[in-house]
């Protein structure tokens, strides 16, 4: 399958644009006009460094306000279009896009518009070119694809074809199912972009909030269903415009396109029956079971306060690695592990980021057949040498290049714990909190890679998003979106600072990057737990009792009830369905790190939203300079 992206949907001069997309993995581009314009260099120049890169120049646009024309503007049309012809001839691409028109002097009518398109047609063929009409969704008169493609259909001429953009089509709420009565040879090129639902403007929203399939809301996939079911065989193209990406690293940005058409297009191969996508096989999206570990690096004298942090909250010491500094604490199905060594992927995080969460462990099916799915989404395999008695686990590299293993059942990995651990002699004594297994990860980043981490997640893991909600904290909003899986086994909740005033943004600043900020463990009576922790000397987050106050009128609470959560500062939502939930917080550790420990009643699938803005606020008052000290 032949891929391309628009230049204008990454950042960087023309140069950097080239490196980042032949990177990825693409096999052309889309040349937006001013992006060759503003290069200081003709146009055979950019064809070579174009084909240097191993690219070809899929498509050359748009071709503004042509169709339609009273005179002289129509004559005038045609003598541009020319002139684009010669620069298409020296770049070294046969297709240009017209665009529908929306001058205001335009006149309408189909039958005029197929006329100009029929003679544009004949010009274009004449020098072996083509051109696609695309009805761009703010159109004067053609702002549906059905009518462009009655334009297309009335021209009937070799050299014109039908542009679908899918944001055009699904932003109007056009069935997509329509796509399917266009004769797939009749389409010249697909471009594809996705778009968070926002009510406004379509122009603004297009030209400033498209982002990559599979990043918004729009059903792109079902496009692209429709797109194939015609026989379609040509270019799938991205074509997005984002003011953020503009701004973004262009690696990253072309690497996030490749990895949401590959995610897209694997799905419409495995959801549309019949038709055949020349991408490699690859696994469908992984279901994951849930996080099997979370492992910390930290040097000694931090690693005894972890521990002892670890032992206040009810784990016990389970076992020592058979080779390394490395200590596993277990509490029901939760293991954390403390990584003391010198050398290794540990220590490099440690001296990054100080003592951190430096790797995850998720359950799956079958480790290898993730790994491929990674692998298949453009992810890097993480490796280092495997020391004696140790297994070879899967991994990649995640959130701020944290480590990601993959645990399996079905293989020797499901004995790791009894491999590589010693059981610690004696098991130290249990003062079990009650705590049961890892509810969420939170992982704190700049707002900007949101997207990226949440295309990460949900192209690799069959999971979902949960819609962007707002957190607000004292020095500025916080943006938290939760991916996971339908059964709730899998939660990571990713968390996006806009600046460093945030605990959030602190927390980024002041460990050198993104990482996990905290960890949900469960429970399943969050008032045992809270007793059981106060005996072992847990100091939960002391919140405020104005939150009390309305809790209890906001939700009309029982006074004793409510009186048990002051008691206990434990933070409480309810859904609509009556399903309830509990939030206990530790003090924040070092620069902003804590745990959280929660439970679920009656199958609440929320995260307390409503509570963040006033446990930030208790955080920030109980910031203090000591706790988890930092390298
Ligand atoms: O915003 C625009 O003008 C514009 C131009 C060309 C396109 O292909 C498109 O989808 C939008
Ligand atoms: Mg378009």
């Amino acid at each position: 399958m032949k891929t391309a992206i628009a230049t204008v949907s990454i950042s960087g001069d023309f140069t950097e644009k080239l490196a980042a997309i032949a990177k990825a993995g693409f096999s052309g581009i889309e040349i937006f006009e001013n992006d060759f314009l503003a290069f200081d260099g003709g146009p055979r120049e950019v064809g070579r460094m174009v084909r240097d890169h191993g690219l070809e120049i899929s498509l050359y646009q748009p071709f503004r306000d042509f169709e339609g024309m009273p005179e002289p503007q129509r004559q005038r049309g045609f003598d541009r279009a020319e002139r684009k012809f010669d620069v298409m001839e020296e770049l070294g691409t046969d297709l240009m896009l017209v665009c529908s028109n929306v001058s205001p002097i335009s006149l309408g009518g189909i039958d005029r518009a197929a006329a100009d398109f029929a003679e544009l047609g004949e010009r274009a063929q004449k020098r072996g070119l083509k051109v696609g009409y695309e009805a761009l969704a703010w159109g004067r008169h053609v702002s549906d694809h059905r009518d462009a493609w009655e334009i297309v259909r009335r021209a009937d001429h070799p050299a014109v074809g039908l542009v679908l953009d899918s944001f055009h089509t699904l932003a109007r709420g056009i069935d997509p199912e329509t796509i399917r009565r266009i004769p797939g040879d009749r389409i010249a090129f697909i471009q594809l972009a996705d778009a968070p639902k926002i009510d406004m403007d379509l122009l603004y929203w297009s030209r400033h909030f498209r982002n990559m399939p599979g990043e918004g809301d729009l059903d792109v996939p079902a496009f692209m269903r429709a797109v194939m079911a015609t026989g379609y065989t040509g270019v799938v193209s991205l074509e997005i415009f984002n003011d953020q990406f503009r701004g973004g690293s262009p690696k990253s940005i072309a690497i996030d396109g490749y990895r949401s058409l590959m995610n897209l297009m694997d799905g419409v191969r495995r959801d549309e029956p019949g038709v055949a996508i020349d991408i490699p096989d690859m696994p469908p999206r992984i279901e994951a079971g849930g996080i099997e570990f979370v492992e910390f690096t930290a040097d000694e004298a931090e690693a005894e306060e972890l521990g002892g942090l670890f032992t206040a909250m009810g784990f016990a010491k389970a076992g020592q690695h058979v080779t390394k500094d490395v200590t596993l604490y277990r509490q029901g199905e939760i293991n954390l592990v403390v990584n003391t060594e010198r050398e290794g992927f540990a220590h490099s995080a440690y001296l990054v980021h100080g003592t951190s969460v430096c790797d995850i462990g998720l359950k799956v099916e079958d480790a290898e057949a993730t790994l491929t799915r990674a692998r298949a989404m453009k992810v890097e395999p993480f490796e280092q040498p495997v020391g004696p008695g140790e297994l070879k686990i899967p991994a990649i590299r995640g959130v701020g290049g944290g480590l990601v293993h993959f645990l399996d059942a079905t293989s020797d990995l499901r004995n790791v714990w009894d491999v590589e651990f010693r059981t610690a002699e004696p098991v130290e004594a249990s003062g079990d909190a009650g705590l049961t297994r890892i509810d969420h990860l939170a992982q704190t980043m700049n707002y900007e890679e949101m997207l990226t981490w949440a295309l990460f997640y949900t192209a690799i893991f069959e999971t979902r998003r949960t819609p962007m909600v707002d957190i607000v904290d004292p020095g500025g909003l916080v943006r938290s979106q939760a991916i996971e899986t339908a059964d709730g086994a899998l939660r990571i909740t990713l968390n996006g600072a806009e600046n460093r005033k945030t605990l959030a943004g602190h927390f980024i600043a002041e460990s050198f990057g993104s990482s996990v900020q905290h960890i949900a463990f469960q429970t399943g009576d969050i008032f045992a737990t809270a007793e059981r922790l106060k005996q072992a000397g847990f100091r939960p987050l002391a919140i405020s009792q104005n939150y009390y106050d309305d809790l209890e009128a906001r939700f009309g609470l029982e006074p004793d009830f409510a009186d048990r959560l002051r008691a206990e500062n434990i933070l409480y939502d309810r859904d609509g369905e009556g399903g309830e939930y509990f939030q206990l917080y530790s003090p924040n550790y070092g620069e902003g790190f804590f745990f959280e420990i929660v439970e679920r009643r009656g199958g609440y699938d929320g995260y307390g939203a409503a509570n963040a803005q006033f446990r930030i606020a208790a955080q920030k008052r109980s910031l203090r300079p000591r706790g988890m000290p930092r390298g």
